[in-house]
């Protein structure tokens, strides 16, 4: 790779450019449920007032997804920024390679399903949903079927209750569209599909970035051991969970096992195959290394069965993680970190645990570790392991002061953070808190911004995609759906709203303008970040939101 060569009539500004992703905060439609628009936010404001404003796509095909339909996540949508392009998604190459067959024909497909005897059993493991997050259900029935023309007599289900990408208590939807599949089959007469076990998917299976790993242990003892409360349904489960715990949303449920005749009926044992159909890297690498590394030493395992096991897709490719796969992930190259790296550029990315993967891993096109160690820093703040509408600002302050010494003391060039507020507090659906986690990024924003203007350098406001920008469920008219109560129902899930982009140089000597574009999507702000350090971006970067006056 050639460095980057250096904008003739600006050579960067004399501060460091700072680009800030407001994760989750994108721009709603100032309805009651639009938290952002409530919330109190002077330095937005003032960033209104006096920087370049620009409205980003964040959803769709403008990073990635299959269709328009689809909201964006942390994933794709920091893979458009750290890339400056848009790559077909794992979304949408796992659904070509389902439909296509293909997937069918790899080795690995053949490998797991072709060495079963009639007393093993394949095994699923995913989130059961059709948020297209981290999975789709339509990709497990298509297995699911394929499993059965093949003949395979024991299948085995592991559902994750999902409640975080679409609606906070649709588990029993997903759980009876799965049991009429399995029914189905069964009913031929030779076979014998059925749910094994499952739990909430922020109290087992997947955890990220090394958070809280007792929760991949608690999946383990669920999935592998059939250890974990006995129910004789999943129906049955989720019915009673919810009874005991009034107000609990899917994605905190706890475990359970199903059980036929007072035993398990699906734990995974010595023979048996697994497939992890979960497309998305961050939450699906730990419970991959429990079955995958051999070393692994975060939890006793106990006796691990010999099996073979592969995730849908590959989680991290240079750690080969896992080392079998059925589709391979999107070939994400030339990063704007790598770019900035062979161009001397010092770089600090930093954020609180939830999202340091995002602003490095994900950023760098799902790649962990530097490109050239004596140029970036990387800094994570240690998050708090709590219900986030208990603390909605979370580590704000703690980030906002790793980027304040860097700029006091000159260390970096480009920062990047991601503050996780909007997103992870959107996710609980408490609009309260909501309001107050959007409050607390635009009090950091506050004070990047006097850092910035006292150092006379660029900053970069934006986001990945929406959350906290609609909190309340609506119909395709843009009604509010009420609860039986007649209250309007939150909604834990991203949007399809833009995102918002303010540009604001501090000196004004960069000299820059708006570009005209239509359309342009997040994917545009490499080249942006590159032209604001005074360099002109690659060719094939998707085109600058500014340009020179
Ligand atoms: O994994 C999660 O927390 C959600 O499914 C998506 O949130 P993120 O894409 O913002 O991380
Ligand atoms: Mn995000
Ligand atoms: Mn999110």
């Amino acid at each position: 790779m050639q460095p980057l060569k250096r904008l003739e009539s600006f050579s960067g500004p004399e501060g460091p450019v700072v680009l800030c992703i407001m994760d989750g905060v994108g721009i709603g439609k100032g309805d009651a449920g639009d938290m952002v628009a409530k919330a109190t936010k002077p330095n937005l404001d003032w960033l209104k007032e006096n920087s370049l404003f620009a409205t980003l796509k964040a959803h769709g095909r403008a990073v990635g997804m299959p269709d328009d339909g689809d909201m964006g996540n942390s994933e794709v949508g920091h893979n458009a920024i750290g890339s400056g392009r848009v790559f077909d998604q794992g979304a949408l190459l796992v659904k070509n390679a389902v439909e296509s067959g293909d997937v069918f024909d790899g080795d690995v497909w053949k490998d797991l399903t072709g060495s079963l005897s009639a007393d093993n059993s394949l095994h699923f493991i995913g989130l059961l949903s059709d948020g297209n997050v981290h999975s789709h259900i339509n990709i497990l029935f298509a297995l699911i079927r394929q499993a059965q023309k093949q003949g395979i007599k024991k299948v085995r289900v592991h559902t994750l209750l999902d409640g975080r990408d679409v609606p906070p208590t649709s588990a029993l939807e997903y759980i009876s569209s799965l049991e009429a599949v399995l029914t189905e089959i069964n009913d031929l007469g030779e076979f014998d599909y059925c749910i094994a076990s499952g739990g909430g998917r922020l109290y087992i299976t997947m955890d990220r970035y090394d958070a809280d790993w007792p929760m991949i242990e608690r999946g383990w003892q669920t999935h592998v051991r059939g250890e974990g409360r006995k129910f004789a349904t999943a129906k049955e489960a989720v019915e009673t969970l919810r009874a005991e715990t009034p107000g609990v949303i899917d994605q905190d449920l706890k475990e359970f096992v199903i059980e036929r005749d007072g035993t398990p009926v699906g734990p995974i044992v010595d023979g048996d195959s697994v497939i992890l159909f979960n497309f998305r890297g961050d939450r699906a690498i730990e419970i991959s290394k429990a079955f995958d590394d051999p070393n692994l030493d975060r939890f006793d395992r106990g006796p691990i069965p010999a099996i073979k096991f592969a995730g849908i897709m590959q989680y991290e490719a240079e750690q080969q993680i896992p080392k079998s796969y059925l589709v391979s992930p999107p070939a994400i190259d030339d990063v704007m970190g790598e770019y900035l790296a062979v161009s001397g550029v010092r770089q600090l990315a930093v954020s609180e645990t939830q999202k340091y993967g995002h602003v490095t891993y994900f950023f760098n096109g799902n790649r962990s570790g530097k490109f050239a160690e004596n140029l970036e820093d990387y800094v994570e703040i240690t998050s708090d392991l709590v219900p986030y509408e208990q603390r909605p600002w979370m580590k704000g302050a703690e980030i906002t002061e790793v980027i304040l010494d860097s700029i006091e003391k000159d260390k970096h060039d480009f920062i990047r953070v991601n503050y996780p507020n909007g997103d992870m507090v959107g996710h609980t659906g408490d609009l309260l808190a909501v309001e107050i986690s959007v409050e607390t990024v635009d009090l950091c924003l506050g004070r990047l911004i006097e850092a910035i203007k006292a150092k006379n350098g660029i900053m970069i406001v934006t986001a990945d995609h929406g959350n906290a920008d609609e909190m309340y469920e609506v119909d395709k008219e843009g009604n509010l759906k009420l609860d039986s109560d007649g209250n309007p129902k939150s909604k834990t899930s991203h949007t399809l709203n833009p995102v918002p982009c303010y540009i604001y140089d501090a000196s004004g000597k960069a000299g820059f303008k708006l570009a005209e574009l239509s359309d342009a999507g997040i994917s545009s702000l490499a080249a942006t970040s590159i032209m604001c350090l005074g360099f002109e971006p690659p060719a094939d970067y998707d085109p600058s939101l500014v340009e020179l006056k």
